[in-house]
């Protein structure tokens, strides 16, 4: 969930107005003190090492998908999961080779008959788009010209990515198309929509159904939601998904329900339990929920200026690979990025108060490589697949703000997940400017069970440690 657009949270301004707390005021306030030249540090060494091994990410992704403790791993073929054969071809043509353990688990359930709902948690990144997408791709008369299958996502930039991996797979099918219901996409009163899949967000997809009667519900046989617990949960999202959902399974009560997310809180699962007919459910234990192959860091910083001395320090480490810098606030993501610019720093920003072009251009210019850097807040926490994102930076911890500030536990595991995709190596960095802020780190080691260690810039032989360990 976007904390830009959370209920509770601070909209644009540096400091949330909820909290007293002073240390956590100074960890969102800006800086603008000048970084010691000096300063160079032992972190980008290890950084730029480990950075560097990310060209062996492939070897490492086929040991992984033959381990089978992997999320990666399958016994199975694309073949035996009853896929149409047009539909294989084109995953081999993208480079999978093997399915990944949610495809081999979901897809055959989900392609028998009759069709069945499903709820399934999987780890971040390992393949739950193509789960759904198959299930779509394989289901849908191509030969119909009219919407069959609808999949919901939470924001702009994730739609087009889901419609993008839709067109790959469909590349030998040529008459399957594929409509985006997402902001700048209009369409005509009185002209019904041909595509047999549409993708979008809920504002726009349920003007499409339900005010201008461009898609009929009761030919709708697969409805999908991404990020499936914010979207029947979160303000700004729940009250249009759960209504299309109703209008979809009003006019068509066969249709197919999916809801896909990496996080499931037990009250958003038993909610989606209830929402959708006898679901199959799969889900991910706690402590597998975060991957092995994402190593955690903390750099303690004595306060503000310190913090932003890290962030200056680390951006030589930041710019061999892609990474990613979350920020608070749209305001704390525009400081950090204009800070860095006005030092020479090519950085790429991107926040829900941009124009839909500006962000579309952002991501395009940091997917192609043209930036090597992107700050931004929560609005790409989720879902968002950049293969080559080595490196995530929390210049500001995720928090929600009930009475206090909390440690925000799915947002950490969606955002930490930006990199590590399929297997590949990544690292994971929170700066810690205060002691609540580290309190909150030690939250997340304790929550997910899995060490978050300490990176002290200054002390050689522990960061070789580090090294090794992370080879
Ligand atoms: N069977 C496969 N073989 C090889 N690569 C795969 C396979 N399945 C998916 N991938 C690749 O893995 C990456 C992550 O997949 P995907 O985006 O579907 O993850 P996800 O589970 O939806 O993650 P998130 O929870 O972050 O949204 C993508 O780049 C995708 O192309």
């Amino acid at each position: 969930m976007s904390n830009e657009t959370a209920p509770n949270s601070s909209n644009g301004t540096t400091i949330p107005a909820q909290t007293n707390d002073s240390d956590l005021a100074a960890t969102f306030a800006t800086d603008d003190k000048p970084i010691p030249k000096e300063e160079s540090s032992l972190l980008n060494k290890i950084l730029n090492e480990k950075l560097n091994s990310l060209n062996e990410g492939i070897v490492e992704i086929s040991k992984q998908q033959l381990d089978p403790a992997s999320p990666l791993y399958s016994n199975q073929t694309f073949e035996s999961l009853r896929l149409k054969q047009p539909l294989i071809d084109a995953l081999y043509q993208m480079g999978f080779q093997q399915p990944s353990k949610i495809q081999e688990a979901a897809l055959p359930l989900l392609l028998c008959e009759p069709p069945q709902d499903m709820i399934a948690q999987a780890q971040s990144g390992t393949g739950k788009t193509a789960t759904f997408l198959l299930t779509m791709l394989n289901r849908l008369d191509p030969e119909k010209k009219f919407p069959q299958c609808i999949c919901l996502a939470p924001t702009y930039e994730l739609a087009r990515q889901i419609g993008e991996v839709a067109k790959k797979m469909a590349k030998n099918m040529p008459e399957i198309q594929i409509r985006y219901a997402i902001k700048g996409e209009n369409v005509s009163r009185g002209m019904p929509i041909a595509e047999q899949i549409v993708i979008g967000t809920p504002g726009k997809m349920l003007d499409w159904v339900v005010k201008f009667r461009l898609i009929d519900p009761s030919k709708i046989i697969c409805f999908v939601l991404d990020e499936a617990d914010i979207m029947i949960s979160q303000q700004g999202y729940q009250d249009q998904s759960i209504r299309l959902h109703n209008q979809i399974i009003a006019a068509a009560p066969n249709c197919q329900c999916m809801l896909f997310s990496a996080t499931f809180s037990e009250a958003v699962f038993n909610f989606a339990n209830q929402m959708i007919s006898d679901p199959v459910i799969i889900t991910v234990r706690r402590q597998d929920q975060t991957l092995p192959n994402i190593k955690q860091y903390f750099v303690r910083c004595r306060d503000r200026s310190d913090k932003y001395r890290a962030i200056s320090n680390l951006y030589c480490s930041l710019t061999i690979a892609s990474s990613i810098i979350f920020c608070y606030t749209r305001s704390s993501a525009t400081w950090l990025a204009n800070q860095l610019r006005a030092t020479g720093r090519d950085v790429a920003l991107l926040h829900g108060d941009m124009a839909v072009m500006e962000r579309a251009q952002a991501v395009e210019d940091f997917k192609n490589g043209k930036y090597k850097v992107m700050i931004t807040t929560n609005v790409c926490a989720r879902g968002l697949d950049i293969p080559q994102v080595a490196l995530i930076v929390n210049y500001d911890p995720p928090v929600t703000f009930e009475e206090h500030p909390q440690p925000d536990y799915d947002t950490y595991l969606h955002r930490i997940g930006r990199t590590g995709r399929f297997g590949k190596p990544g690292i994971a960095v929170n700066l810690a400017d205060s002691d609540i802020t580290m309190s909150f780190v030690k939250s997340f080691e304790t929550y997910f069970g899995r060490p978050i260690e300490p990176l002290d810039d200054r002390d050689m032989d522990q960061l070789d440690k580090i090294e090794k360990e992370t080879q």
